[in-house]
Protein backbone atom coordinates (compact mmCIF):
# COMPACT_ATOMS: atom_id res chain seq x y z
CA UNK A 1 0.00 0.00 0.00
CA UNK A 2 1.42 3.37 -0.60
CA UNK A 3 2.31 5.89 2.21
CA UNK A 4 0.01 8.55 0.97
CA UNK A 5 -3.17 6.10 1.14
CA UNK A 6 -1.92 5.05 4.50
CA UNK A 7 -1.89 8.28 5.86
CA UNK A 8 -4.98 8.68 5.29
CA UNK A 9 -6.83 5.99 6.62
CA UNK A 10 -4.62 5.76 9.67
CA UNK A 11 -6.05 8.36 12.70
CA UNK A 12 -3.54 10.33 14.80
CA UNK A 13 -1.33 7.64 17.52
CA UNK A 14 -3.11 9.76 20.56
CA UNK A 15 0.18 10.34 22.67
CA UNK A 16 -0.12 11.18 26.68
CA UNK A 17 2.78 12.46 27.47
CA UNK A 18 3.82 13.50 31.26
CA UNK A 19 7.12 15.06 31.27
CA UNK A 20 7.35 15.02 34.87
CA UNK A 21 10.16 16.20 37.47
CA UNK A 22 13.52 17.45 36.85
CA UNK A 23 15.57 16.94 33.53
CA UNK A 24 12.27 14.70 32.05
CA UNK A 25 10.72 18.10 30.60
CA UNK A 26 13.65 19.03 28.76
CA UNK A 27 13.89 15.58 27.54
CA UNK A 28 10.44 15.29 26.55
CA UNK A 29 10.40 18.60 25.02
CA UNK A 30 13.19 17.45 22.70
CA UNK A 31 11.75 14.40 22.20
CA UNK A 32 8.30 15.65 20.75
CA UNK A 33 10.15 18.20 18.69
CA UNK A 34 11.79 15.03 17.10
CA UNK A 35 9.24 13.24 16.68
CA UNK A 36 6.43 15.55 14.95
CA UNK A 37 9.22 16.86 12.56
CA UNK A 38 9.45 12.68 11.62
CA UNK A 39 5.77 12.60 11.75
CA UNK A 40 5.52 16.08 9.15
CA UNK A 41 8.92 14.89 6.84
CA UNK A 42 7.76 11.22 6.39
CA UNK A 43 3.86 11.83 5.94
CA UNK A 44 2.67 8.17 6.59
CA UNK A 45 1.84 8.15 10.35
CA UNK A 46 0.34 11.23 12.37
CA UNK A 47 1.08 11.80 16.53
CA UNK A 48 -0.81 13.64 18.77
CA UNK A 49 0.30 14.62 22.00
CA UNK A 50 -1.84 15.51 24.94
CA UNK A 51 0.12 16.78 28.32
CA UNK A 52 -0.58 15.86 31.87
CA UNK A 53 0.91 17.97 34.29
CA UNK A 54 1.58 15.38 36.88
CA UNK A 55 4.93 15.81 38.75
CA UNK A 56 6.94 16.89 42.31
CA UNK A 57 4.76 19.95 41.50
CA UNK A 58 1.73 19.22 41.21
CA UNK A 59 1.58 16.96 44.39
CA UNK A 60 3.17 19.84 46.17
CA UNK A 61 0.05 21.78 45.52
CA UNK A 62 -2.66 19.24 45.36
CA UNK A 63 -1.21 16.82 47.84
CA UNK A 64 -1.50 13.83 44.86
CA UNK A 65 0.84 13.03 41.67
CA UNK A 66 -1.93 11.64 39.88
CA UNK A 67 -5.37 13.55 40.28
CA UNK A 68 -8.58 11.75 40.54
CA UNK A 69 -9.89 9.81 37.35
CA UNK A 70 -6.66 10.39 35.80
CA UNK A 71 -5.84 6.56 35.47
CA UNK A 72 -8.97 5.97 33.57
CA UNK A 73 -8.36 9.21 31.14
CA UNK A 74 -5.04 7.86 30.52
CA UNK A 75 -6.06 4.36 29.63
CA UNK A 76 -7.62 5.90 26.59
CA UNK A 77 -4.23 6.83 25.17
CA UNK A 78 -2.20 4.54 22.08
CA UNK A 79 1.02 5.12 24.62
CA UNK A 80 2.57 7.02 27.37
CA UNK A 81 5.79 9.28 26.39
CA UNK A 82 7.35 9.24 30.37
CA UNK A 83 10.14 11.60 31.50
CA UNK A 84 11.17 11.24 34.97
CA UNK A 85 9.78 11.82 38.21
CA UNK A 86 12.13 12.43 41.73
CA UNK A 87 12.45 16.01 43.04
CA UNK A 88 15.12 17.06 45.71
CA UNK A 89 12.37 18.17 48.32
CA UNK A 90 10.11 14.97 47.93
CA UNK A 91 11.15 11.55 49.80
CA UNK A 92 12.40 9.59 46.47
CA UNK A 93 10.46 6.62 47.36
CA UNK A 94 7.19 8.62 48.01
CA UNK A 95 7.66 10.15 44.24
CA UNK A 96 8.14 7.10 42.33
CA UNK A 97 5.54 4.78 43.87
CA UNK A 98 3.13 7.75 43.41
CA UNK A 99 3.73 8.48 39.70
CA UNK A 100 5.70 6.11 37.71
CA UNK A 101 5.09 3.05 39.83
CA UNK A 102 1.46 3.70 40.10
CA UNK A 103 0.78 3.90 36.23
CA UNK A 104 3.65 0.52 35.68
CA UNK A 105 1.81 -1.66 38.19
CA UNK A 106 -1.92 -0.68 37.48
CA UNK A 107 -1.50 -0.69 33.95
CA UNK A 108 0.57 -4.29 34.21
CA UNK A 109 3.39 -3.18 32.28
CA UNK A 110 4.96 -6.48 33.13
CA UNK A 111 7.91 -6.60 30.41
CA UNK A 112 10.33 -3.40 30.93
CA UNK A 113 12.48 -3.90 27.84
CA UNK A 114 15.75 -1.94 28.03
CA UNK A 115 18.36 -2.80 24.42
CA UNK A 116 21.87 -1.91 24.39
CA UNK A 117 24.31 -1.22 21.46
CA UNK A 118 27.13 1.18 20.59
CA UNK A 119 25.29 3.79 18.68
CA UNK A 120 27.71 5.28 16.18
CA UNK A 121 29.38 8.32 16.88
CA UNK A 122 29.91 6.90 20.86
CA UNK A 123 32.82 5.71 21.77
CA UNK A 124 32.28 3.40 24.96
CA UNK A 125 34.36 3.45 27.72
CA UNK A 126 35.49 -0.20 27.45
CA UNK A 127 38.65 -0.46 24.78
CA UNK A 128 37.35 -3.82 23.40
CA UNK A 129 34.13 -2.63 22.53
CA UNK A 130 35.38 0.64 20.98
CA UNK A 131 37.29 -1.69 18.70
CA UNK A 132 34.77 -4.47 17.48
CA UNK A 133 30.86 -2.04 18.78
CA UNK A 134 29.18 -4.77 17.60
CA UNK A 135 30.36 -7.38 20.16
CA UNK A 136 28.12 -4.87 22.91
CA UNK A 137 24.25 -5.92 21.62
CA UNK A 138 21.82 -6.66 24.11
CA UNK A 139 18.60 -6.59 25.43
CA UNK A 140 17.99 -6.76 29.26
CA UNK A 141 14.24 -7.63 30.20
CA UNK A 142 13.37 -6.83 33.71
CA UNK A 143 9.97 -8.26 35.57
CA UNK A 144 8.21 -4.91 36.19
CA UNK A 145 5.24 -5.67 38.72
CA UNK A 146 6.58 -7.86 41.27
CA UNK A 147 9.88 -9.47 42.86
CA UNK A 148 11.36 -6.39 44.64
CA UNK A 149 9.64 -3.51 43.96
CA UNK A 150 6.07 -5.57 44.89
CA UNK A 151 6.17 -3.05 47.75
CA UNK A 152 5.15 -5.38 49.95
CA UNK A 153 6.48 -4.41 53.97
CA UNK A 154 6.49 -1.94 56.18
CA UNK A 155 7.88 -0.54 59.17
CA UNK A 156 7.28 -1.08 63.29
CA UNK A 157 8.89 0.48 66.07
CA UNK A 158 9.53 3.58 64.61
CA UNK A 159 12.38 5.20 66.14
CA UNK A 160 13.25 2.22 68.20
CA UNK A 161 16.31 0.53 68.97
CA UNK A 162 14.19 -2.72 67.96
CA UNK A 163 12.75 -0.84 65.15
CA UNK A 164 11.66 -3.12 62.12
CA UNK A 165 11.70 -3.06 58.34
CA UNK A 166 10.62 -5.69 55.74
CA UNK A 167 11.03 -5.13 52.12
CA UNK A 168 9.49 -8.45 50.67
CA UNK A 169 10.48 -9.63 47.30
CA UNK A 170 7.11 -11.77 45.41
CA UNK A 171 7.44 -13.76 42.90
CA UNK A 172 4.67 -15.40 41.67
CA UNK A 173 4.75 -18.26 39.34
CA UNK A 174 2.01 -16.46 37.20
CA UNK A 175 4.58 -13.23 36.87
CA UNK A 176 7.26 -14.98 36.60
CA UNK A 177 5.91 -17.32 33.72
CA UNK A 178 4.58 -14.32 31.83
CA UNK A 179 7.79 -12.64 32.09
CA UNK A 180 10.05 -16.22 31.08
CA UNK A 181 7.58 -16.36 28.09
CA UNK A 182 7.73 -12.64 27.05
CA UNK A 183 11.91 -12.78 26.88
CA UNK A 184 12.11 -16.48 25.26
CA UNK A 185 10.59 -14.90 22.63
CA UNK A 186 12.38 -12.08 22.19
CA UNK A 187 15.68 -14.36 22.32
CA UNK A 188 13.65 -16.43 19.67
CA UNK A 189 13.73 -13.26 17.30
CA UNK A 190 17.12 -12.27 18.21
CA UNK A 191 20.30 -15.09 18.24
CA UNK A 192 17.60 -17.51 20.18
CA UNK A 193 20.23 -17.15 23.18
CA UNK A 194 18.83 -16.33 26.65
CA UNK A 195 20.64 -15.50 29.99
CA UNK A 196 18.45 -15.86 33.07
CA UNK A 197 20.12 -14.20 35.99
CA UNK A 198 19.20 -14.87 39.32
CA UNK A 199 20.46 -15.17 42.84
CA UNK A 200 19.38 -18.59 43.25
CA UNK A 201 22.02 -19.72 45.85
CA UNK A 202 21.82 -17.15 48.68
CA UNK A 203 17.74 -16.24 47.63
CA UNK A 204 16.88 -19.90 48.34
CA UNK A 205 12.82 -19.56 47.19
CA UNK A 206 11.32 -16.79 44.84
CA UNK A 207 14.35 -16.82 42.79
CA UNK A 208 14.48 -20.67 42.67
CA UNK A 209 11.35 -20.73 41.54
CA UNK A 210 12.16 -18.09 38.62
CA UNK A 211 15.05 -21.07 37.62
CA UNK A 212 12.42 -23.60 37.81
CA UNK A 213 10.05 -21.74 35.51
CA UNK A 214 12.74 -20.69 33.20
CA UNK A 215 13.25 -24.23 32.54
CA UNK A 216 9.58 -25.70 31.97
CA UNK A 217 8.83 -22.78 29.84
CA UNK A 218 12.26 -23.13 28.00
CA UNK A 219 11.91 -26.92 27.22
CA UNK A 220 7.99 -27.07 26.77
CA UNK A 221 7.38 -23.91 24.82
CA UNK A 222 11.26 -22.44 23.29
CA UNK A 223 13.34 -25.93 22.45
CA UNK A 224 14.63 -23.87 19.73
CA UNK A 225 15.99 -21.20 22.38
CA UNK A 226 19.56 -21.92 24.05
CA UNK A 227 19.16 -20.54 27.68
CA UNK A 228 21.70 -20.90 30.52
CA UNK A 229 21.40 -19.17 34.28
CA UNK A 230 24.06 -17.05 35.45
CA UNK A 231 23.75 -15.40 39.13
CA UNK A 232 23.38 -11.72 39.10
CA UNK A 233 27.09 -10.93 41.08
CA UNK A 234 29.11 -12.88 38.34
CA UNK A 235 26.57 -11.53 35.44
CA UNK A 236 28.58 -8.20 36.30
CA UNK A 237 31.34 -9.01 35.15
CA UNK A 238 30.91 -11.14 32.00
CA UNK A 239 28.98 -7.64 30.87
CA UNK A 240 32.36 -5.75 31.12
CA UNK A 241 34.52 -8.93 30.38
CA UNK A 242 32.74 -10.91 27.96
CA UNK A 243 29.94 -8.57 26.57
CA UNK A 244 29.98 -10.66 23.17
CA UNK A 245 28.73 -13.56 24.83
CA UNK A 246 25.51 -12.15 25.85
CA UNK A 247 22.47 -11.53 23.88
CA UNK A 248 18.96 -11.67 25.57
CA UNK A 249 19.23 -11.37 29.03
CA UNK A 250 15.90 -11.54 31.77
CA UNK A 251 16.50 -10.39 35.13
CA UNK A 252 14.26 -9.83 37.94
CA UNK A 253 12.80 -6.38 39.05
CA UNK A 254 15.92 -4.66 41.06
CA UNK A 255 18.80 -7.16 39.06
CA UNK A 256 17.45 -5.78 35.99
CA UNK A 257 17.30 -2.27 36.98
CA UNK A 258 20.77 -2.45 38.23
CA UNK A 259 22.34 -4.22 35.59
CA UNK A 260 20.58 -1.87 32.83
CA UNK A 261 21.92 1.13 33.90
CA UNK A 262 25.71 -0.40 34.20
CA UNK A 263 24.59 -1.77 30.54
CA UNK A 264 23.97 2.29 29.68
CA UNK A 265 27.25 3.23 31.00
CA UNK A 266 29.22 0.62 28.84
CA UNK A 267 27.35 1.46 25.83
CA UNK A 268 28.60 5.36 27.03
CA UNK A 269 25.87 6.98 28.88
CA UNK A 270 23.22 6.88 30.53
CA UNK A 271 22.00 9.12 28.88
CA UNK A 272 21.75 7.70 25.96
CA UNK A 273 19.45 4.63 27.03
CA UNK A 274 15.49 3.80 26.19
CA UNK A 275 13.15 1.63 27.98
CA UNK A 276 9.78 0.81 27.23
CA UNK A 277 7.36 -0.70 29.89
CA UNK A 278 5.02 -2.88 28.00
CA UNK A 279 1.83 -4.88 28.88
CA UNK A 280 2.46 -7.40 26.20
CA UNK A 281 -1.73 -8.19 25.81
CA UNK A 282 -1.99 -4.94 24.79
CA UNK A 283 -5.01 -4.08 26.81
CA UNK A 284 -3.53 -1.18 28.17
CA UNK A 285 -1.32 1.57 26.50
CA UNK A 286 2.16 1.23 27.31
CA UNK A 287 5.00 3.82 28.48
CA UNK A 288 7.93 4.49 27.13
CA UNK A 289 10.94 6.76 28.84
CA UNK A 290 14.24 7.25 28.67
CA UNK A 291 15.95 4.76 31.65
CA UNK A 292 17.55 7.52 33.47
CA UNK A 293 15.91 9.73 36.42
CA UNK A 294 15.39 13.67 37.11
CA UNK A 295 19.08 14.57 37.11
CA UNK A 296 18.69 17.51 39.80
CA UNK A 297 21.97 18.25 39.37
CA UNK A 298 21.60 19.47 35.72
CA UNK A 299 17.99 20.65 35.66
CA UNK A 300 17.68 23.95 33.49
CA UNK A 301 21.62 24.21 32.54
CA UNK A 302 20.44 22.89 29.01
CA UNK A 303 23.01 20.12 28.96
CA UNK A 304 20.58 17.08 29.33
CA UNK A 305 21.60 14.18 26.61
CA UNK A 306 18.10 14.10 24.58
CA UNK A 307 18.85 10.73 22.90
CA UNK A 308 17.91 8.61 24.98
CA UNK A 309 14.65 10.00 25.10
CA UNK A 310 14.79 9.86 21.16
CA UNK A 311 15.52 6.31 21.20
CA UNK A 312 13.04 5.97 23.45
CA UNK A 313 10.71 8.05 20.93
CA UNK A 314 11.78 5.15 18.10
CA UNK A 315 11.02 2.01 20.35
CA UNK A 316 7.28 3.70 21.02
CA UNK A 317 7.00 4.20 17.13
CA UNK A 318 8.42 0.50 16.97
CA UNK A 319 5.74 -0.94 19.43
CA UNK A 320 2.84 1.27 17.76
CA UNK A 321 3.89 -0.70 14.58
CA UNK A 322 5.91 2.39 12.56
CA UNK A 323 9.30 -0.15 12.36
CA UNK A 324 10.57 1.94 9.40
CA UNK A 325 10.09 5.58 11.25
CA UNK A 326 11.69 3.99 14.20
CA UNK A 327 14.56 3.25 12.38
CA UNK A 328 15.02 6.77 10.33
CA UNK A 329 15.07 8.14 13.20
CA UNK A 330 17.76 5.81 14.18
CA UNK A 331 20.04 6.52 11.76
CA UNK A 332 19.61 10.08 11.86
CA UNK A 333 20.40 10.01 15.60
CA UNK A 334 23.56 8.36 14.83
CA UNK A 335 24.03 10.48 11.68
CA UNK A 336 24.11 13.50 14.27
CA UNK A 337 26.10 11.50 17.12
CA UNK A 338 28.91 10.69 14.16
CA UNK A 339 29.28 14.48 13.05
CA UNK A 340 30.00 15.23 16.53
CA UNK A 341 27.09 16.65 17.92
CA UNK A 342 27.16 15.32 21.23
CA UNK A 343 26.13 16.50 24.88
CA UNK A 344 28.90 16.83 28.14
CA UNK A 345 28.34 13.10 29.01
CA UNK A 346 29.31 11.70 25.75
CA UNK A 347 32.58 13.70 25.89
CA UNK A 348 30.85 17.12 23.34
CA UNK A 349 29.83 20.04 23.96
CA UNK A 350 26.38 20.45 22.11
CA UNK A 351 23.35 21.12 24.22
CA UNK A 352 19.78 19.53 24.35
CA UNK A 353 18.65 21.88 21.79
CA UNK A 354 21.85 21.66 19.85
CA UNK A 355 21.13 18.14 19.36
CA UNK A 356 17.71 18.88 18.80
CA UNK A 357 18.02 21.21 15.78
CA UNK A 358 20.41 18.85 14.18
CA UNK A 359 18.22 15.77 14.49
CA UNK A 360 15.30 17.36 12.92
CA UNK A 361 18.02 18.89 10.10
CA UNK A 362 18.87 15.29 9.30
CA UNK A 363 15.51 14.09 9.78
CA UNK A 364 14.51 16.83 6.60
CA UNK A 365 17.63 15.92 4.85
CA UNK A 366 17.74 12.08 4.85
CA UNK A 367 14.37 11.11 4.99
CA UNK A 368 13.16 14.49 3.47
CA UNK A 369 15.11 13.32 0.32
CA UNK A 370 14.41 9.43 0.50
CA UNK A 371 11.02 9.87 0.96
CA UNK A 372 10.50 11.87 -2.27
CA UNK A 373 12.33 9.47 -3.97
CA UNK A 374 10.04 6.73 -2.85
CA UNK A 375 7.30 9.19 -3.72
CA UNK A 376 8.67 8.91 -7.32
CA UNK A 377 9.25 5.25 -7.57
CA UNK A 378 5.59 4.86 -6.24
CA UNK A 379 4.56 7.14 -9.08
CA UNK A 380 7.07 5.87 -11.87
CA UNK A 381 5.65 2.25 -10.69
CA UNK A 382 1.64 3.21 -11.04
CA UNK A 383 1.53 2.56 -7.43
CA UNK A 384 0.10 6.24 -7.34
N1 LIG B 1 12.00 6.29 35.89
C1 LIG B 1 12.21 7.34 36.66
O1 LIG B 1 11.45 8.28 36.65
C2 LIG B 1 13.43 7.39 37.50
C3 LIG B 1 13.50 8.29 38.52
N2 LIG B 1 14.63 8.39 39.28
C4 LIG B 1 14.66 9.46 40.28
O2 LIG B 1 15.51 10.51 39.79
C5 LIG B 1 16.15 11.16 40.88
C6 LIG B 1 17.65 11.19 40.66
O3 LIG B 1 18.14 9.85 40.68
P1 LIG B 1 19.62 9.43 40.36
O4 LIG B 1 19.87 8.18 41.08
O5 LIG B 1 20.55 10.58 40.56
O6 LIG B 1 19.63 9.02 38.80
P2 LIG B 1 19.65 9.92 37.49
O7 LIG B 1 19.47 9.00 36.35
O8 LIG B 1 18.71 11.04 37.59
O9 LIG B 1 21.14 10.54 37.43
C7 LIG B 1 22.32 9.73 37.52
C8 LIG B 1 23.50 10.49 36.89
O10 LIG B 1 23.35 10.52 35.48
C9 LIG B 1 23.30 11.85 34.99
N3 LIG B 1 22.27 11.90 33.92
C10 LIG B 1 21.07 11.29 33.94
N4 LIG B 1 20.39 11.53 32.82
C11 LIG B 1 21.18 12.30 32.04
C12 LIG B 1 21.03 12.87 30.75
N5 LIG B 1 19.92 12.68 30.01
N6 LIG B 1 22.04 13.62 30.27
C13 LIG B 1 23.15 13.80 30.98
N7 LIG B 1 23.37 13.28 32.21
C14 LIG B 1 22.38 12.53 32.75
C15 LIG B 1 22.90 12.69 36.19
O11 LIG B 1 23.34 14.02 36.04
C16 LIG B 1 23.59 11.95 37.33
O12 LIG B 1 24.95 12.30 37.39
C17 LIG B 1 15.69 10.41 42.13
O13 LIG B 1 14.59 11.11 42.66
C18 LIG B 1 15.25 9.07 41.62
O14 LIG B 1 14.29 8.44 42.43
C19 LIG B 1 15.73 7.61 39.03
C20 LIG B 1 15.71 6.69 38.03
C21 LIG B 1 14.55 6.48 37.19
C1 LIG C 1 13.19 3.79 39.24
C2 LIG C 1 14.24 3.31 38.39
O1 LIG C 1 15.40 3.44 38.68
C3 LIG C 1 13.89 2.68 37.15
O2 LIG C 1 12.72 2.46 36.90
O3 LIG C 1 14.79 2.34 36.39
K1 LIG D 1 12.80 7.91 33.31
MN1 LIG E 1 16.75 2.52 37.27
Amino acid sequence: MSTTVKKASHPPYKIASIPGDGIGPEVISAGITVLKKLASVLGTFDLQFDHFDWSSDYYKKHGRYIPEGGLDEIKKYDAIFFGSVGAPDVPDHISLWSLRLALVQPLQHYANVRPTRILRGITPPLTSVAHHPSSLDWVIIRENTEGEYAGQGGRTHLGQPWEIATEVAIFTRHGVERIMRFAFEVARGRKGKLCVVTKSNAQRSGLVLWDEVAREVGEREFPDVEWERMLVDAMTTRMVLQPESLDTIVATNLHADVLSDLAAALAGSIGIAPTSNLDPTRERPSLFEPIHGSAFEIVGKGVANPVGTFWTGAEMLRWLGEEKAAEGLMQCVENVLERGVRTRDLGGNAGTEEVTKEVCGEIERLLGHSERNRGREALESGEY
